[in-house]
């Protein structure tokens, strides 16, 4: 069977009914979800791609404020031969229109983070499940307000946090479940990525060499060189945090208490401006985001996790894993797990993939046919998958709002840190005590994941 069978048939038979709290709209199993795209940029493209694929996913409408966007966006209907969908453009608010559409089940969200909340917000409030691309909300407030929306609809609302679902990061899931790291004292993680050539370009290509960022360029570099110029903090944790989150039950058993960040200097997008464009207008602007911002934060559990946010430097992509406990860790970046007693050599490596193959997760065992090709090595495929599971069966999503909250508030709070010159920062407790007896149940079945 292959990724195309597998979308007409559907991943599971429709288990028994879970009756969501008043808010969502349908009262049964849907054979089909009807989905809406607000943003259908290089992200948007991408979930608009898993989609077009399936036969369980109909995609009524889509909407974005930029043409180009959209010619491509409906260049891949008519390449997969399927029906152009509504569009809505026009203006920032054209995606209420959408929104409003009766025969719309649920909400794709992959516009520029600073729109997030309020689109996401409008969504929940019209009863249609959100999965909205990473980062929920700029400010901690944003964070407690789209909270207060979901508490009065119960709409879900997932962040489609792909890493989590990543073959490396499930296999050690289930090896830390396995208990083969004994208990978990310490871990790290970060958005390691070179992302110069998307910060900036010609105008022309995406990724094309150039120095320009703003309205006239492509891509992210339209939105997100801003980013760096105007706030000092992880501005993406959640690729990094998603997994370790999993790993030490946060919101599930575990919590964060506080963190404290810190801000290296900041010449690394100066010298890459002068590198490729020497002159250039832009080479001596002031980007206030450290080059490296690392944080620090405690659990109620006593483990201590490190994230790093490092984007603006010559670097291969890695997001830094370190999963360690009282029996051994595996690092990723080494390509190495090590266990007491077990690895082949006393206080030597062992290759990661002698661990990962073995621990391989049930879930890519079972469905790795149907994830190959999909983006990011497969992971999203996953991600998008266990929303539209959850969407048909009326469940909550995997990663809840509880979860998605977590995440993404990190960046305001390491930005505050940083601002207070190194100050901890308490950890909001967006689940109000109830983390104490949620269960972590991710990935334990393919129900919706
Ligand atoms: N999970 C991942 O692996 C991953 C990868 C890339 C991007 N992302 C996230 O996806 C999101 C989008 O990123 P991208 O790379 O697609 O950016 P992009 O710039 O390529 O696309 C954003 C699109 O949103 C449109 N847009 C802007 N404002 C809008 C509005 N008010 N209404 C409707 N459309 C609007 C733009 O015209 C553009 O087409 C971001 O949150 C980003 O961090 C996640």
């Amino acid at each position: 069977m292959d990724r195309r069978d597998f979308v007409k048939n559907g991943v599971v038979g429709l288990a028994g009914l879970t009756i969501m709290p008043s808010g969502v709209l349908f009262g049964k199993n849907a054979d089909k979800v009807r989905l809406g795209y607000i943003g259908v940029g290089l992200r948007g493209r991408n979930h608009i791609g898993e989609g077009l694929l399936r036969d369980d996913v109909e995609i009524v409408a889509i909407c974005d404020i930029q043409e180009s966007s959209l010619k491509y966006c409906r260049e891949q209907f008519v390449k997969a031969k399927k029906k152009l969908p509504a569009e809505y453009t026009g203006g920032l608010d054209a995606y209420k229109k959408l929104v409003d559409r009766k025969d719309v089940d649920a909400v794709i969200i992959s516009t520029p983070w600073q729109f997030h909340k309020d689109q996401s917000i409008y969504a929940m409030r019209a009863g249609k499940y959100v999965g909205c691309e990473v980062i929920a909300g700029i400010s901690v407030q944003d964070h407690w307000d789209i909270l207060k929306v979901y508490k009065e609809t119960k709409v879900p609302y997932m962040t489609l946090e792909n890493v989590c679902y990543r073959r490396d990061v499930l296999a050690v899931l289930n090896m830390v479940r396995q208990n083969q790291f004994g208990e978990l004292v310490h871990l790290e993680a970060g958005y390691q990525h070179d992302l110069r050539g998307v910060l900036f370009n010609d105008g022309k290509n995406f990724n094309g060499k150039g120095a320009e960022f703003g309205p006239n360029t492509v891509g992210e570099a339209q939105w997100r060189t801003q980013w760096n110029i105007d706030r000092n903090g992880d501005i993406y944790p959640t690729h990094g945090i998603g997994p370790i989150m999993n790993y030490i039950d946060i919101n599930r058993g575990n919590r964060f208490t506080n963190l404290v960040s810190f801000a290296s200097k900041s010449p690394g997008l100066n010298a890459y401006i002068k590198k490729v464009s020497p002159g250039n207008k832009n080479e001596n602007i002031k980007f206030k985001n450290g080059d490296i911002v690392t944080t620090q934060m405690n659990c109620a559990n006593g483990e201590t996790v490190m994230l790093t946010h490092d984007t603006h430097l010559p670097r291969p992509y890695s997001i830094g894993f370190r999963v360690q406990g009282t029996e051994g860790l595996w690092m990723d970046v080494a390509d190495a797990i090590y266990i007491e007693g077990k690895s082949k050599t006393y206080d030597e490596w062992d290759k990661a993939n002698v661990w990962l193959e073995k621990y391989d997760h049930p879930l890519w065992k079972k469905y790795e046919h149907l994830a190959e090709g999909a983006g990011h090595g497969g992971m999203d495929w996953f991600v998008f998958n266990a929303f539209i599971q959850a969407v048909k069966q009326k469940k909550q999503t995997p990663i809840d709002i509880y979860d998605s909250l977590t995440m993404s508030v990190i960046t305001p709070l390491s930005e505050k840190s940083i601002a207070e010159g190194n100050m901890p920062q308490e950890f909001p407790d967006f689940t109000e005590g109830a983390w104490k007896d949620r269960k972590n149940t991710f990935a334990l079945d393919d129900s919706g994941f």
